[in-house]
């Protein structure tokens, strides 16, 4: 399988780690140069006019001054130092985050810390736990006290990415490399037409000095680094308070909030980068149509009212991760396994393919599973870019993303396969696979994910489970909605039995 997998989806988890935390490193990352100018989209003229104002010299004579008494500070001492020095500035927002360990700000990065977060606090000069949410960051600075290296790139290029793939509607973003003597300008951008991140870096002819480039940066406007606030405030006009952040795709991070006005009404809040509407449409037409006693996630109506409310989704309730006790109940629980796949097929039902089936887009809510995110979800007979995960994806999908990375037409059964994988993962006896599955989705190597399928499901032929994905696979393009439904609820029947001939069911049903 070719690497373009990864360009054209975003790996998802395979069983509890988000998927997101998979890699942040983009191999072969390559970079576009373009001259300060342009990536700033201001003329030469501008640019001097900028330079020659006396605001500039003042910052450009100050950062001067302070490179000079520091320029011997080892690396994390002039965070430190540099932080104070812009803080005396006036540049409050800017924060030495070498050591921070906010929780949203570490799921957000990874586990690794930029050298300089410039966010946008409403608490003035301090950081706290929701400013480090990646629709609050501004810019970040990675400040070196060495000569800039070619990996200095991909990192600030990795942390602007993981920004903008979290902050709604966002465009791009632009952050600053300096050692002080040579300052580089990277812009990420983000095209969603073709679904792809794409990096900027400054050409290394310029006239202007590296100090002139950081001072340059520091007086760069919300709009000119990417940064809208108008997002921001909605939050704030509909005095809305974070009370919990709950975990995070792809693409979104989800907070348990409540709603200060009228009434003190908690819910959940999906704060996305992509936008919302088809998942709010989807969920509430299943709820037209589902089973009174069902469960099943509901939207709640906040009346956001504003263009950039299509980025947010509100639901009703406040579910847990599966944990390794449930996760057992889950296996062992027929009822539990056909309430759960009951949801997906309701999904069928208004004529959508969920396509992210997996243990992670499970939650656990009053001893019930609640299937979410339908931000995946699509049409059957229409090709768009595969947004699912790789793990439980159908070997028929993972064979298509193997040859090209083109948009891909997706089936009913796509959903079923990732219903029966979701649950083979779990079993003891696929245990050495599911680690082999798991460990190529953090390295990278989705390559690896189809053979091991191929493999384990020839050893394994026996296992009930094993016979329907078979099938499955097999009749993949041709199961209608209805034939899949049985096909899966007689599996998760008769799937611990011995004695169970499901090769005569599914041969009935071929016929
Ligand atoms: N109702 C909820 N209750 C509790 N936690 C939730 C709820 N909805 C979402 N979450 C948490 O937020 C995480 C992200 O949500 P979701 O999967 O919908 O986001 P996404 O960006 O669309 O994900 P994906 O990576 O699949 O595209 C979930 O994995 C889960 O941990």
């Amino acid at each position: 399988m070719s690497s373009s997998i990864s360009q054209t989806s975003i790996p998802s988890e395979i069983i509890t780690t988000s998927s997101s935390s998979v890699s942040h490193t983009v191999p072969n990352r390559s970079y576009m140069c373009k001259f300060i100018h342009e990536i700033l989209s201001l003329t030469d003229h501008e640019i001097e006019r900028l330079i020659q104002s006396d605001n500039f010299h003042l910052l450009h004579d100050g950062i001067q001054k302070f490179y000079y008494e520091n320029k011997n500070l080892k690396e994390n001492e002039i965070n430190h130092t540099f932080e104070d020095f812009l803080h005396k500035r006036d540049f409050n927002y800017i924060h030495d985050t070498c050591s921070y360990n906010n929780k949203i700000f570490v799921d957000l990065f990874s586990n690794l810390k930029p050298d300089m977060s410039w966010n946008c606090t409403t608490t003035g000069s301090q950081l706290n736990d929701y400013s480090s949410c990646p629709f609050f960051f501004k810019s970040i600075i990675e400040l070196k006290t060495r000569k800039l290296k070619t990996k200095d790139y991909d990192q600030i290029a990795s942390y602007l990415t993981s920004i903008l793939r979290y902050s709604p509607g966002r465009k791009f973003i632009i952050g600053c490399l300096t050692n002080f003597e040579e300052t580089m300008l990277i812009m990420v951008l983000y095209d969603d037409t073709i679904n792809q991140i794409k990096y900027i870096k400054q050409a290394t002819v310029t006239q202007l000095t590296g100090l002139q480039i950081l001072t340059l940066f520091l007086s760069l406007s919300d709009t000119q680094l990417g940064y809208n606030e108008k997002f921001i405030n909605i939050l704030s006009n509909k005095k809305i308070v974070f009370l919990h952040y709950l975990g995070r795709g792809s693409s979104s991070f989800v907070f348990y909030c409540e709603s200060q006005q009228e009434q003190l009404i908690k819910f959940v809040l999906k704060i996305s980068r992509q936008n919302c509407t088809k998942e709010k449409f989807i969920i509430e037409e299943m709820n037209k149509i589902k089973r009174k006693n069902m469960n099943l996630i509901q939207c709640m109506d906040m009346n956001f009212d504003d263009d950039y409310a299509d980025y947010l989704i509100t639901f009703n309730l406040r579910g847990v991760k599966l944990d390794k006790l449930f996760m057992q109940r889950f296996l062992d629980d027929t009822q539990l396994l056909i309430n759960t796949w009951q949801q997906v097929h309701l999904c069928h039902k208004i004529g959508y393919i969920h396509s992210d089936i997996r243990i992670g887009n499970m939650i656990m809510y009053e001893n019930m599973v609640y299937i979410i995110d339908y931000s995946s979800a699509v049409q059957p007979k229409t090709p768009s870019y595969y947004q699912g995960c790789l793990s439980t994806a159908s070997n028929g999908i993972l064979k298509i993303l193997g040859s090209n990375s083109e948009k891909i037409s997706l089936y009913y059964t796509d959903d079923g396969i990732s219903f029966l994988k979701c649950i083979l993962l779990l079993k003891p006896y696929f245990q050495h696979y599911t680690s082999i599955i798991k460990k190529a989705i953090e390295d990278n190597m989705t390559c690896d994910i189809l053979p091991t399928y191929e493999y384990a499901m020839k050893l394994f032929k026996d296992k009930n489970i094993i016979k329907t994905l078979v099938f499955l696979e097999e009749n993949r393009e041709i199961l209608s909605v209805d034939d899949l439904n049985n096909i899966i609820i007689h599996t998760l029947k008769n799937e611990k039995t011995d004695d169970y001939h499901i090769d005569e069911y599914l041969q009935k049903l071929k016929l």
